[in-house]
């Protein structure tokens, strides 16, 4: 073991009752919004192949024009409610938005820069309305926090001179004026869910993000900080040098999927998806796979049989209007938990070998056992293996739990549940309970010898 003042200050998952609600939501809402939203991925009518919310980047694209967007900013459609009334619906149990991007804009009045909604047309806070909408819709509200800012005289990408660190120096308390200013005005927020620390400037600020986080943590105990926020003193992220995960939970999960339990490392985490193959930003071209509701449910479900949460994107049109794919999605989305949810909610890994139909998920502190059936068997016989000594009982479909379905023990621990139910045309739900003591029910057929 390497000897870390930087590195991860504690092992394993978090075992407080905010970290235990965090586990359990199971499915989430991401919101990409901000001055990107009015461009929407074309520029003087030409389209780049990038993520829309970069386009500050691309190249043709002169800064101090971008940077004007903020005179444009006046989403006359934003309205919190209906937000929060779209991920409700959906049955998102915590939603991510961002309150600064790349681009450095706040969507927040900041007392810290004038590159804010105060001096746009709409001058009003958006984050306000956004956090009392979610919080009033039980929704938990957690803060996308850029630390990279391109707006910022201060930011740099790497420290080389005695200018730049000097620069740099104002810019890390420019950071951390905002980050307590957010918590500050908005007590409410779960957590602070950070992006763009990868590159070298802050990778060297070990101890300062190290104290900042503390400072964070005192100030709002429970606070859910994940693995992106800092680097140890060897530069080490999301992993400190002896193989820790760093922070509260692992934030790798960006646009994949892990595939195994083993990929986790017996860690918390959740996965961010795009719905496009990779635009977090409002893009007005809906180009390329488009994700169906069918496979955002399927990697919902997966998320959770492998002990995270899924986190499903939404870019809002620059008028402040969600997009009609996305309301589409969210009601299909809200249809199948309408049905399904108890599968999903304050469930996780339930220590069974993955079976071709599908995944198994665990309702947390119970024996309950929750089959996700994506792949229909055509003998619909669904099958399944129990570790040693336990048993299992009263199958039944978790729509509807009065049809007791037929187990069939074809060898040592290992059955056949018999569901047929060709007519599927949507994921669904077989649910039974294991208990420990095998010998007590007998209400499954022995093979026949
Ligand atoms: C290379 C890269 C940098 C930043 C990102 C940002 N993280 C996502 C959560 C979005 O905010 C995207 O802009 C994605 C890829």
């Amino acid at each position: 073991k390497i000897n870390l003042v930087h590195g991860a200050h504690r092992d394993g998952k978090r075992p407080d009752e905010a970290m235990k609600k965090w586990r359990g939501y199971g499915l989430g809402q991401f919101i990409h919004w901000g001055l990107y939203a009015i461009p929407g991925g074309e520029w003087n009518g030409k389209t780049y192949n990038g993520a829309a919310e970069w386009i500050r980047s691309w190249d043709g694209i002169p800064k101090s024009t971008y940077d004007s967007l903020i005179y444009k900013f006046n989403p006359v459609n934003f309205d919190a409610k209906a937000w929060a009334a779209t991920a409700k619906q959906m049955g998102a149990k915590y939603v991510t938005i961002t309150t600064k991007h790349h681009d450095g804009f706040c969507l927040w009045p900041s007392k810290y820069t004038d590159y804010t909604v105060a001096n746009s047309p709409w001058k009003k806070d958006i984050i306000k309305p956004l956090v009392d909408a979610y919080d009033a819709a039980g929704i938990d509200v957690i803060l996308y926090f850029s630390v990279m800012d391109w707006n910022h005289p201060g930011w740099r990408y790497d420290i080389k001179t005695e200018a730049d660190s000097i620069a740099f120096e104002g810019f890390k308390q420019f950071t951390r004026n905002q980050l307590i200013e957010l918590l500050t005005l908005y007590p409410t927020a779960k957590g602070l869910w950070f992006d763009g620390t990868w590159d070298k400037s802050w990778v060297k600020q070990a101890a300062f993000a190290d104290e900042l986080e503390q400072e964070l943590r005192k100030l709002r105990p429970g606070i859910i900080i994940g693995s992106r926020f800092r680097a140890d003193e060897y530069g080490k992220r999301h992993f400190d040098s002896n193989g820790v995960l760093i922070g509260d939970y692992e934030q790798g999960w960006e646009r994949k999927l892990p595939e195994k339990i083993a990929d986790v490392h017996g860690n918390d985490w959740d996965c961010v998806m795009t719905v496009p193959e990779n635009q977090w930003g409002y893009n007005k071209a809906w180009k390329g796979h488009i994700k169906t509701a069918f496979e955002l449910i399927e990697m919902t479900a997966k998320s959770v049989s492998l002990g995270g949460n899924f986190v499903m994107n939404f870019g809002p049109q620059g008028d402040g209007a969600i997009r009609k794919e996305e309301l589409q999605l969210a009601k299909e989305i809200g249809d199948w938990m309408k049905v399904n949810s108890e599968a999903i909610y304050n469930c996780e890994y339930a220590v069974l070998d993955k079976q071709d139909w599908g995944y198994f998920t665990k309702k947390t502190g119970s024996n309950k056992i929750y089959m996700l059936v994506f792949n229909t068997p055509i003998n619909g016989k669904y099958r399944v293996k129990l570790p040693a000594k336990m048993g299992i009982s009263m199958a039944a479909p978790l729509s509807n739990p009065g049809v007791k379905l037929k187990i069939e023990e074809i060898k040592a621990n290992e059955y056949f549940i018999e569901f047929n139910n060709p007519s599927a045309k949507q994921p669904f739900v077989i649910t039974f309970e294991t208990d420990t003591d095998k010998k007590s029910n007998q209400n499954y057929e022995k093979a026949k010898t």
